[in-house]
């Protein structure tokens, strides 16, 4: 029995141990592999004992609630205790049909964090702010120096309290630890006594000092030491402090033999520019620098929403409800306030004042113009137009408040790409997806439908009157079917939604950047025509509109059109209908693109008298404007074909199927073999047969020199080999790079139509197709085997040097590639460049050339050590470092003149430890050597 228990325990540990180290990114993406710990074959593995005695200790575990499990294929079991504290949740359900239903609950607690959420803004023009301060006091350890920088009254004080909350509510700091503020602004004159309050003094320091006393380090021990106006700081007192910062240990005034130790957490804060008013040691200490916006940076509906907040406050303390007109509001909403939201607070409270003298037998205080305070009325903007002028409609507060449904938008894409990071397998599984948010979309536009107030302003109008526009353009580019009206107002109506939240994209765009990039990635694969639609949407809008609504926008764009179920196959071959007479040819594209349900024909209608070099011309204009269309079927209703040849022969790089008749008959039949995908060949071929015409093909097209990327687990790898080989090149080379179908390549082989678009030179990737054509694995670019095979795809475009280059750039792109995930604070590009000039200097140092294994090791070791020194500065444990000091010094000493740089930049030390580890990760691989110098080499196996 004992034994049993043991067992149980054991299985239990192991599963605490195996959350412990697995980041919750790593749950979300309920990847197979690194999961399979918290699976029952996982530890039968990992114990050594069978699958079925595991899986019987772990029913009894789920029998006494210890652990909860997953009903999926294979089914997961979670420690119940220490996943409830790991992710700060309240309850958990005994089991869940799949991990998505488990990470969704997940999400939802994590935006639930009550701190932030009082700040107005916190889902918009703050959310990246919060998200860096969440960053900064989650940190492990004592969490990491923030900064926080804006004008005045820009709401640093209160995320400073919100960030002490918020560490409380999630257990990093204990329920009873103190927020501790410090002005440094009051001792701006007396320095001396800034200190003597941080770090407390003995008895004795000074005249008057009669006992010990603690200072404010002390009293904030365990919690948060808040450091407001910190410009105002002498630079020894920056300098006193940041050894604080470094090591955790003060003295006291009027003691300095004795060392105190503290563990706060800091938080800075000042309204100048970090850069000029702190010193740089000090600067290089806080890793993280918020910067907060002012309140006209801020967006329409934010400034209405805390003007709303605010005079709810007002009414709260007053115990009464408060009203203001539409004028006072307006102009309240106009002034661009300095002292940002501070001072619109000030004015707040005074026309609350003022409003409660002028307060007749009404109940409620409302507040009119003459309320306002004179200076307010002084700093107005703009003028507030006659006709607008209405001091008597009075608009309630909660009516105001309801602004924040507006940033329904936010929520609404926030629930779209929190989706998006926990749908399962999204990557093999994208349609799924995609129909997944139909529902989402449906609730949003119902929303959009609910705001009455934009409905028919004349923005409204004017936005919808630029979309439809927008669309023929768009419809016209694409052969698509017509946009309809409905599906226009709904877009304008989201459209509106951006107009009116202009900052939600950057909200997006540094939080969930890697979702961005990933679901645009995926819809390209698995939906390029409507990407390509979605992108030149987005790009008109914003150019029309001067509104950048960004990659958010080009996602919600295709997800409407999705929704609006458009099946946007486009005729692949643009057909052209040119005939004499008024409409003529128009008439019969417009029937034959009805019948066929999608726009197939454009037409040119020529006047009755106009002759065949006129046709051309007109012809020749038309070829120039379908830029990008390779492929074209021409119906024209005169001349001969061998005289439309000759006059068409030279029209460059484009195919040209030409059929002298028009018929409606014809155009039908053409148009539904466009449609059914068939070659110009094919399709000129059967008409001719049906109809008995005859045709004539001009080709003239440049087949594009092109690499093909596979891989031949998906589509996937193969677009990230071809954006590290286009990433890599270092010119413009006129190769086009295309991810490829690895399947379709193996089992057609050169007859798949790519090679008829194409000339492919060669492809790269982790599986070689067979086909007859040039192979490179990735592998051997990387490594630069087969030089040959590699110079024969190469040569023609990059010499010798740049093939060099271009080979040192896709390790560096490899490694950084894989580093994102890695670095915390650092700038990954930034560092990649230090990092690349020190593994150079090595190899030139030690002259040897690394192996690309070991470059691609040096750059992810070395990158994450210096960030690894920037926060803790410990370095990594290593055995008999002085057996390794004494045997060498050479090697040190050159490590140690090549990080001089790195070490004065981020104001770290290298150890020796990590120099030996250095050693250790370039020696004990094989070596190709040039000129080895003995003296500072040794074998690993000798450390
Ligand atoms: N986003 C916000 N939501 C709600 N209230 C806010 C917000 N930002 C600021 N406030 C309120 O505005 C007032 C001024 O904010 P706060 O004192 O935090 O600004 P500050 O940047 O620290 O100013 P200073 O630099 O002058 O010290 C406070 O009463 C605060 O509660």
């Amino acid at each position: 029995m004992a034994q049993e228990n043991q067992m149980k325990k054991a299985i239990y540990d192991a599963l605490c141990i195996e959350l412990g180290i697995q980041p919750i990114q790593v749950l979300k993406e309920g990847n197979r592999e690194t999961l399979k710990g918290f699976t029952a074959q996982g530890l039968a593995d990992h114990f050594q004992v069978s699958r079925n005695l595991i899986s019987h200790y772990l029913n009894q575990l789920f029998a006494q609630d210890l652990v909860f499990k997953i009903d999926s294929r294979p089914v997961y079991y979670f420690p119940r205790k220490a996943f409830l504290e790991q992710f700060h949740l309240e309850a958990l359900s005994r089991s869940y049909t799949s991990l998505l239903e488990l990470m969704e609950e997940i999400t939802l607690a994590e935006g639930r964090s009550a701190s932030f959420s009082l700040m107005i803004g916190a889902n918009e023009s703050l959310s990246y702010c919060i998200e860096q301060c969440k960053a900064a006091i989650s940190y492990p350890g004592q969490g990491l120096p923030i900064l926080l920088n804006g004008p005045t009254g820009t709401g640093k004080s209160m995320l400073a309290s919100c960030m002490y909350e918020y560490a409380k509510e999630t257990g990093r700091i204990q329920p009873d630890a103190r927020f501790v503020t410090v002005n440094c602004a009051e001792y701006a004159n007396n320095p001396e006594l800034l200190l003597t309050n941080l770090f407390g003094y003995k008895k004795g320091a000074y005249t008057g000092a009669d006992k010990d006393r603690q200072g404010l380090i002390a009293a904030a021990e365990g919690g948060v030491l808040f450091l407001d106006e910190v410009h105002a700081l002498k630079p020894e007192s920056q300098e006193k402090i940041f050894l604080f910062m470094d090591k955790g240990i003060y003295h006291m005034v009027g003691d300095n033999d004795t060392w105190y130790e503290g563990s706060v957490r800091m938080i800075f804060a000042t309204t100048e520019d970090p850069k000029t008013c702190l010193l740089k040691t000090m600067l290089r200490r806080i890793p993280i620098t918020v910067k907060l916006p002012s309140l006209k940076q801020r967006s329409r509906a934010e400034k209405k929403e805390l003007i709303a907040y605010l005079f709810k406050r007002e009414a709260k303390a007053i115990h009464q409800s408060i009203r203001i007109s539409k004028l006072a509001y307006q102009v309240m909403e106009s002034v661009d306030y300095l002292g940002n939201v501070g001072e619109l607070k000030n004015y707040v409270k005074a026309s609350v004042a003022k409003a409660l003298l002028h307060r007749g037998d009404t109940q409620d205080v409302e507040i009119h113009i003459y309320d306002l305070p004179s200076e307010l009325l002084d700093m107005q903007r703009r003028e507030v137009p006659q006709a607008q002028f209405d001091d008597h409609t009075m608009i309630d507060l909660e009516v105001m408040e309801d602004e924040k449904r507006n940033s329904q938008l936010y929520q609404f894409n926030l629930s779209i790409l929190r989706s998006f990071s926990t749908f399962p397998n999204k990557e093999s599984n994208f349609p799924a997806f995609a129909y997944s948010m139909h529902e989402r979309i449906e609730q949003y536009i119902d929303d959009l439908y609910y705001s009455e107030e934009e409905k028919d302003s004349p923005n409204s109008k004017f936005v919808y009157n630029l979309l439809s526009n927008i669309f023929q353009i768009i419809a016209s580019k694409y052969h698509l079917e017509k946009v309809s009206n409905n599906e226009t107002i709904i877009l304008s109506r989201l459209i509106m939604d951006y107009l009116n939240h202009a900052t939600i994209r950057k909200a997006f765009s540094h939080t969930l950047n890697q979702e961005l990039n990933q679901c645009l990635e995926l819809i390209k694969t698995y939906y390029p025509l409507d990407y390509s639609v979605a992108v030149d949407v987005a790009a008109l809008i914003e150019d029309a509109l001067h509104l950048h609504i960004g990659r958010i926008g080009q996602i919600n764009v295709f997800l409407f059109f999705h929704y609006f179920d458009r099946d946007m196959k486009k005729a692949a071959i643009p057909g052209i209908i040119i005939a004499h007479g008024y409409n003529i040819a128009s008439s019969i594209a417009e029937v034959v693109n009805q019948l066929l349900n999608r726009k197939v024909f454009d037409a040119i209608d020529m006047p009755i008298e106009s002759d065949f070099t006129l046709v051309v011309s007109r012809l020749r204009e038309y070829l120039l404007q379908k830029e990008g269309c390779r492929e074209f079927i021409v119906m024209v209703d005169m001349g001969s074909l061998e005289d439309i040849y000759a006059y068409l022969e030279n029209v460059s790089n484009v195919d040209l199927g030409i059929i002298n008749n028009v018929s409606t008959k014809l155009a039908l039949d053409i148009g539904s073999m466009i449609l059914d995908g068939n070659s110009i060949d094919q399709i000129l071929e059967e008409a001719s047969i049906r109809n008995q015409h005859r045709y004539k093909i001009i080709s003239n097209r440049k087949k594009q020199n092109t690499i093909l990327t596979v891989c031949e687990t998906g589509i996937g790898t193969a677009e990230k080999i071809a954006s590290l080989i286009e990433q890599s090149l270092p010119q413009a080379v006129d190769i086009k790079i295309i991810p490829y179908d690895y399947a379709s390549l193996s089992t057609i082989g050169i007859h798949d139509p790519i090679f008829q678009k194409c000339n492919v030179i060669g492809i790269v990737g982790t599986k070689d197709p067979q086909i007859g054509i040039c192979f490179i694995s990735i592998e051997e670019l990387l490594e630069q085997k087969h030089l040959d095979t590699i110079l024969a795809i190469f040569a023609p475009y990059l010499d010798e040097k740049q093939i060099t280059v271009f080979n040192e750039n896709m390790i560096k792109y490899f490694s950084m590639d894989h580093l994102l995930g890695y670095l915390t604070i650092l700038d990954t590009e930034k560092i990649m460049d230090s990092v690349q000039d020190i593994i150079a200097k090595l190899q030139k140092g030690l002259q040897i050339v690394f192996p690309a294994g070991v470059v691609m090791g040096l750059y992810v070791h070395i990158a994450c050590l210096i960030e690894r020194l920037i926060i803790d500065k410990q370095a990594v444990y290593y055995e008999d470092v002085d057996k390794f000091t004494a045997a060498h010094l050479d090697f040190i000493k050159l490590v140690k003149t090549i990080f001089a740089d790195v070490e004065r930049i981020y104001n770290v030390e290298i150890p020796v430890n990590e120099i030996a580890y250095i050693y250790a990760y370039i020696y004990h691989r094989p070596v190709k050597s040039v000129n080895r110098n003995e003296n500072s080499v040794n074998d690993f196996e000798n450390l």
